[in-house]
């Protein structure tokens, strides 16, 4: 059995320069958690930078999920649950904040497409009508095109003998692709202006042409939102990140740039599940 202390490289955070520390936009200290008696974070520390891709990998089990679950507090809907240490959203705890706002403000996009069983346009509509946002018809339609565009399906939605978009959009969304109804979860999440999205494997139930349209959507949607994605494919977080921390057994083991942690990485933990020799 290998000890936390073992796996743990201390030096990790301390080799990021000093600009890249301003724009921290969460900061997480010596984070802990517990599904009743099995502890499955131990003392996890990570910056999450703004506008950037911060993948997360390791082998099934180690906490990714969990470790994104605690960013918009999700973990608090499951039973038992302990969670200590300390998740700075902007400078404020984020218990300190109205769970509500905390989910607008960071958003998740699933594994599975989980699109709700009404039209397009009202998966995306309903977000902001639940915050209770009051949108003039021609505001609300407006939004759900500009959601649409930046998810990059409204130009997938076209139809050659319907030039009425909004009527399209009238469709039910079950009736897209795979893919598409991914695009439409992520139109849906960004509906509500979050800062931050967080994926978790949201290409693995997809097939390579959707993976690539989604992982092409993600480095455009870093320029205005902070994304943090759980991925078991390493080359997806080669191509798609700019940060990437390698978790084993509830610990990161190693975080870094990109680059870097693939090039030249400082654990031989991470050496030996980035070359498949473990994972
Ligand atoms: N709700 C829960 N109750 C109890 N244990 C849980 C719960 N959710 C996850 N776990 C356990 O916590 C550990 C970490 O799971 P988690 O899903 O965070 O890992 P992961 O790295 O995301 O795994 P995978 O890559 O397979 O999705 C696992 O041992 C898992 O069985």
């Amino acid at each position: 059995m290998i000890s936390n202390e073992t796996i743990k490289n201390t030096e990790n955070l301390e080799n990021l320069d000093n600009s890249e520390v301003k724009d921290v936009i969460i900061d997480v200290k010596k984070l802990n958690l517990k599904y009743g008696d099995k502890q499955v974070l131990f003392d996890v520390d990570m910056p999450i930078y703004k506008n950037k891709v911060i993948a997360l990998i390791g082998p099934s089990g180690c906490g990714k999920s969990s470790f994104i679950r605690c960013l918009n507090r999700m973990n608090d809907e499951i039973q038992n649950t302990e969670v200590k240490g300390t998740i700075i959203y902007e400078g404020v705890n984020i218990n300190d904040l109205d769970v509500e706002d905390l989910r607008k403000k960071i958003g998740m996009v699933f594994q599975r497409p989980n699109p709700f069983p009404m039209s397009i346009y009202e998966n995306i509509a309903y977000g902001p009508k639940i915050h209770g946002t009051k949108l003039s018809k021609k505001e609300k339609n407006d939004l759900v095109i500009d959601c649409l565009k930046k998810s990059a399906l409204y130009d997938d939605l076209d139809e050659p003998n319907e030039p009425n978009k909004i009527k399209i959009l009238q469709k039910s969304a079950l009736k897209l692709s795979g893919g598409q109804q991914q695009r439409l979860c992520i139109a849906r999440c960004i509906a509500v202006s979050p800062e931050i999205i967080l994926m978790d494997e949201p290409c693995s139930a997809l097939d390579p042409i959707s993976t690539l349209k989604i992982e092409d959507l993600i480095k455009e949607l870093k320029k205005d939102y902070t994304i943090v994605i759980v991925t078991h494919n390493m080359q997806q977080a080669k191509r798609i990140s700019d940060y990437t921390g390698f978790f084993m057994n509830g610990n990161v083991v190693e975080f870094g740039k990109t680059d870097e942690l693939f090039n030249n990485p400082k654990s031989k933990y991470t050496e030996n599940y980035i070359k498949g020799i473990f994972g």
